[in-house]
């Protein structure tokens, strides 16, 4: 073995440690083996061309170059894509979450045409109609069109009913005209919209026969084809430097009486006449919010994946680090030893198996309310918008204060772009924002949990994810607390419902006191957001532990063990976090909180041989790791020492700075 391919030794003795089948969990992360097994052969085929190796790391690239290179690499991306991958996978698996993932290998930071795949794409499999398709979706499969999703403006992101883009029916010419009547109505933020894209969806206020009918999708070329200059009457660019998503050409957008012809509104779920005659959609008043609901519910998956890439790096690194003396004159311990790192880690690790499975729970609940949608059936959105807001709220926001505590598990390693955590950070924060604001969208949680409430209190059976609430009109006084993974998910779901118990309370005394409807829910806000996320907690844990048990059923010994140590260390890790809710709402006593703290640290301990093999079976490929810090050999100096060659700063021995500006200060007098 060379030193270049020698596994670091500390590494090795980890992997000698670990007493469970590695691929076992592997195949259980994935949904199957034959998953697991499809996602090598995407990864093969992708990636031994090696195409996604720099010769001078993106981050020393200047905003021009590093566009430029983010381009150059999408377009070879996409060529293996096109005429390797989707031979063996089928064209179904073009948006898939393997591929996405997968170029991960070519982009430390974001490929220029995630939103083409991302929500240009879905957005017209989800608002157009079957004709519609046909003429835009083979290109944009083909990359012939590449399209942006540009509805959020300068002045408006989170209330959607306030955009100011406008596009207005001309029956006279069968088009509609786009305007962008103020500067705050000027589009701003879509990915892939400031240089790359040649089209876009764009998101305006639809007025007809002198009437406003509210905001629909368009689909809008806004750049030559041949020559990719902007058409006459669109005004397109770049919005500037970020904290992260610095290759991903966030763009600004403004029309001048823009004209489109009128076939290209989005069809699917409302209509505009030849005449001008508006045909309202006939099921649910917010159909044309779908493409968002899709992004939302593949973002737990996301926020899962990031996390685990994160803690892949942070536990391998930790198995490498050595740092300090327990006693005088001994060896220095693996900061993997030390129980505050495992109790920094292994919750991570326990987050991206919660967040894998829920995802893939909601993946499910998702199609099958699609499924129901296309009989004609709305009955179930409201609830899956719910599911979906809550759940890509807290899964962004749990995923970015993780991959904040692995890069913290890093010290100061962890604080080199070369890491990749700063650019795993960035990345992950956004999310917390985009596709819908953290608070913003457990309010809207919290709308439905009111009214789940409500039907409850009526004796009415609720839907499936609250159901937790007719229980709470059945029993009185608190939850007899109970140790048992059952018995923790029980209180969990009592703290909830008390928790919007107090909530509608407020709101209800506020109204008695003369406040309006809408006064008494403003005031009572912070209360909701509260009582939103834990509803989604409980609705986590208990997803979670079902999935665990059912997914287990077959496993060998040693996987279930595992598994179920992280899945009971999830649960205690949140009873302890929480020890003031469940004081309020559960009959604990400081006895059980003891004896909570005791198991959370026991757990620690059993978990901690099997670190490393836990994050090997997250069987992310270094080259989709990126990082000094996490490859799986564990060279973590020899990486750092290599990375410092490929600083340009230090091509040359004396920097041309020190002749024309530090030596005549040096040479000056004061
Ligand atoms: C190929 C793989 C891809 C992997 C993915 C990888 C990366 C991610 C890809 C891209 C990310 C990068 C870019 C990000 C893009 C964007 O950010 S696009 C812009 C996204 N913008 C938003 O999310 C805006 C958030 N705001 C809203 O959603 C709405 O304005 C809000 C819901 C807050 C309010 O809407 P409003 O019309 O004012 O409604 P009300 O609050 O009055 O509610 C009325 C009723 O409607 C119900 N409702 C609201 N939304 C929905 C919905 N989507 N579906 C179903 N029902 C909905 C609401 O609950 C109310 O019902 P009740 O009256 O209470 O019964
Ligand atoms: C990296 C990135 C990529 C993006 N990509 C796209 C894209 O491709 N296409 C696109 O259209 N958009 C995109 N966006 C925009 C994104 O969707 C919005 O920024 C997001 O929806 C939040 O809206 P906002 O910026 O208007 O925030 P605001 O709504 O102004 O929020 C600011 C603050 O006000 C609070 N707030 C707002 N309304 C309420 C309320 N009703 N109740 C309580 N608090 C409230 C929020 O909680 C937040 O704290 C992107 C954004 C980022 C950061």
């Amino acid at each position: 073995m060379t030193s270049k391919n020698k596994i670091n030794e500390d590494l090795a003795n980890e992997r000698r440690k670990c007493n469970f089948n590695i691929e076992e969990v592997t195949y259980i992360l994935d949904g199957g083996k034959e998953k697991t097994l499809q996602r090598k052969k995407i990864e093969d085929v992708a990636l031994n061309g090696g195409a996604s190796v720099d010769d001078i790391p993106e981050e020393y690239l200047s905003a021009r170059e590093r566009y430029e290179n983010a381009i150059r690499k999408s377009c070879i991306y996409t060529n293996i894509v096109k005429n390797e991958v989707l031979e063996i996978t089928g064209i179904e698996n073009y948006g898939s979450p393997v591929l996405r993932r997968t170029g991960d290998a070519f982009f430390k930071d974001i490929s220029p045409f995630m939103l083409h795949l991302g929500m240009f794409v879905p957005s017209i499999i989800g608002q157009c109609t079957a004709e519609q398709q046909a003429t835009w979706l083979p290109r944009a499969l083909d990359m012939k069109i590449i399209g942006a999703y540009a509805q959020t403006e300068l002045g408006h992101g989170t209330f959607i009913r306030g955009l100011e883009t406008t596009a207005t029916y001309d029956p006279e010419t069968e088009e509609f005209v786009l305007h962008s009547p103020t500067i705050t109505s000027y589009k701003w933020w879509a990915g892939g919209l400031g240089r790359t894209a040649n089209h876009c969806t764009v998101v305006a206020q639809l007025y007809t026969q002198g009437k406003c009918h509210g905001t629909h999708l368009f689909i809008v070329q806004i750049r030559d084809l041949e020559t990719h200059m902007p058409l006459p009457g669109v005004k397109v660019g770049e919005i500037g430097p970020r904290m992260g998503f610095n290759t991903a050409d966030n763009g600004f957008l403004g029309f001048n009486n823009y004209r489109i012809p009128r076939m290209n509104m989005m069809m699917k779920n409302a209509q505009v006449l030849k005449d001008g005659t508006y045909v309202k959609a006939a099921r649910h008043g917010k159909l044309t919010y779908g493409t968002m609901v899709f992004v939302r519910v593949t973002l737990v998956g996301e926020a899962s994946f990031n996390l685990a890439k994160a803690v892949t790096i942070a536990v391998r690194y930790s198995a490498v680090r050595r740092q300090s003396e327990l006693r005088p004159g001994s060896i220095e311990p693996q900061i993997l030893d030390y129980p505050t790192q495992q109790h920094k880690l292994f919750i991570c690790i326990a987050t991206a198996h919660a967040f894998q499975l829920t995802a893939s729970w909601l993946w499910n609940t998702f199609t099958a309310v699609q499924a129901e949608m296309k009989k004609g059936n709305v009955d179930t959105l409201p609830e899956l918008h719910a599911l979906s807001s809550c759940l890509k709220a807290l899964s962004t926001s749990d995923a970015t204060a993780y991959i904040e505590q692995c890069r913290f598990a890093c010290g100061g390693h962890g604080y080199m772009l070369s890491s990749n955590l700063p650019f795993l950070y960035a990345f992950v924060v956004a999310t917390r924002t985009y596709e819908g604001d953290y608070t913003v969208l457990l309010l809207q949680t919290a709308r439905f949990l009111v009214k789940a409430w409500e039907q409850a209190e009526s004796g009415k059976v609720v839907t499936p994810t609250v159901a937790y609430l007719n229980r709470h009109f059945t029993t009185n006084g608190k939850m007899i607390w109970d140790n048992s993974p059952e018995g923790i998910i029980r209180v969990f779901q009592s703290v909830a419902a008390g928790k919007i118990s107090l909530c509608v309370r407020s709101i209800r005394n506020r109204i008695t006191s003369g406040m309006d409807h809408e006064d008494a829910w403003l005031m009572t806000t912070v209360q909701l957001v509260n009582a939103a996320e834990a509803h989604c907690r409980s609705v986590i844990l208990h997803t979670y532990w079902n999935e665990i048990v059912r997914l287990t059923k077959h496993s060998s010994d040693n996987v279930k063990t595992v598994l179920n140590q992280l899945v009971m260390l999830y649960l205690t890790y949140w009873a302890l976090e929480r020890t003031g809710d469940l004081l309020r709402y559960s009959t604990i006593s400081e006895n059980d909180i003891d004896l909570l703290q005791r198991q959370y640290e026991e757990l620690l301990v059993k978990i901690r041989p099997n670190a490393v093999g836990l994050v090997d079976a997250f069987d992310i490929r270094d080259e989709i790791l990126q990082s000094t810090l996490g490859s799986y050999d564990g060279r973590v100096y020899e990486r750092l020492m290599e990375e410092v060659q490929k600083n340009p700063l230090n091509k040359e021995p004396v920097d041309p700075s020190f002749h024309k500006y530090l030596k005549p200060l040096m040479k000056s007098k004061i």
